[in-house]
């Protein structure tokens, strides 16, 4: 190896010194959706990177998806995938394949790899954490539709969540909330559970990690990615239609993330191999970010 190669490696750690200098000690929360866990190898890639940011002083806290993993097992079972206005149609038989999809098998192999890589996690189910209310859909023609056991998040319980951190242990978290009155589970979307918590800890950052390079201008052209944008050009995005889809939601949660008080929204490329490294330690990022001003 040169010692030109050698320097340069170097100079990676020295851009990346003032993040880490600010970061230490804040809180960012990291959305992993289930779009980008088809592998698990790159799945492994980003709790490395995980681990990293807890070693390095940050507080992560891990609210994961599984949409696609739910949709299987549903198969498996013979029931179909339904989805209304973005949520899907849960019957109770439904709330406890995703259950069992996400808090026993999603969760603790999350929890397993983050260990793999000598970091310390806690796998804590949504049930744990939030407190719902169930919802309903709007279907095509605007009207609103029972979608069965959906909620959404109306409070969170953070003691569980803030002795892990307490601890250095990264919480990781599923989609699930607990009703309101009955206690019975709700299922959550991961983007709006993952946006509820972020407020609620004051997270500095939120980031949403999926199957594309990030906001597109052109979603079918993934070289068309908008770097940095406003609230007031999401916004114009989401009503033009160039948002749309699985897109939408993550959005609409990063804007009132954002109006809450937290500081940054990423949007970022999970299957690319440190995306989550190179977005938060370097200048020029990777994927799109979304702040206040
Ligand atoms: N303008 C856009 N830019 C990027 N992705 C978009 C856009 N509009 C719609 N999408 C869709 O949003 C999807 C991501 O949402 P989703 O499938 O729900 O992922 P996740 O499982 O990560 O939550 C992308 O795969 C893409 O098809
Ligand atoms: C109500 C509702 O739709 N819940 C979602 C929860 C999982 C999720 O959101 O996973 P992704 O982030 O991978 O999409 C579902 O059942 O698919």
């Amino acid at each position: 190896m040169s010692l030109d190669t050698t320097i340069h490696k170097a100079s990676t750690l020295i851009e990346a010194l003032p993040y880490l200098q600010s970061f230490r000690g804040h809180t960012f929360l990291i959305k992993m959706g289930g779009s980008a866990m088809d592998d698990p190898e790159l799945v492994k890639k980003v709790m490395r990177d995980i681990v990293f940011l807890e070693v390095a002083g940050i507080n992560p806290v891990v609210v994961h998806g599984g949409g696609k993993a739910i949709s299987a097992a549903m198969a498996k079972s013979g029931l179909k995938a339904e989805f209304i206005g973005g949520f899907r149609v849960t019957t109770p038989e439904a709330i406890e394949i995703v259950e069992q999809t996400l808090s026993h098998t999603i969760n603790p192999g999350l929890v397993e790899m983050i260990r793999h890589f000598g970091g310390k996690a806690a796998g804590v189910p949504g049930t744990d954490v939030f407190l719902g209310e169930r919802i309903q859909a709007k279907n095509d023609s605007g009207q609103s539709v029972d979608i069965g056991r959906v909620g959404q998040a109306v409070g969170c319980q953070l003691e569980k969540m803030q002795e892990a951190l307490d601890a250095e242990i990264v919480p990781v978290i599923s989609p699930l909330a607990s009703e309101l009155g009955t206690g019975k589970p709700l299922n959550v979307n991961a983007d709006l559970a993952a946006a509820a918590l972020a407020k609620q800890l004051r997270a500095t950052k939120l980031v949403y990690l999926s199957d594309v390079p990030g906001i597109l201008s052109d979603p079918s052209d993934e070289s068309s990615l908008i770097p940095s944008i406003n609230p007031e050009g999401a916004k114009h995005l989401m009503a033009d239609g160039t948002i749309s889809g699985g897109m939408l939601p993550k959005i609409q949660s990063a804007l009132d993330a954002i109006h809450a008080g937290v500081g940054k929204v990423h949007f970022i490329d999970g299957r690319m191999p440190h995306s989550l490294l190179l977005e938060i330690f370097t200048q020029s990022g990777i994927g799109t970010e979304i702040t206040g001003t």
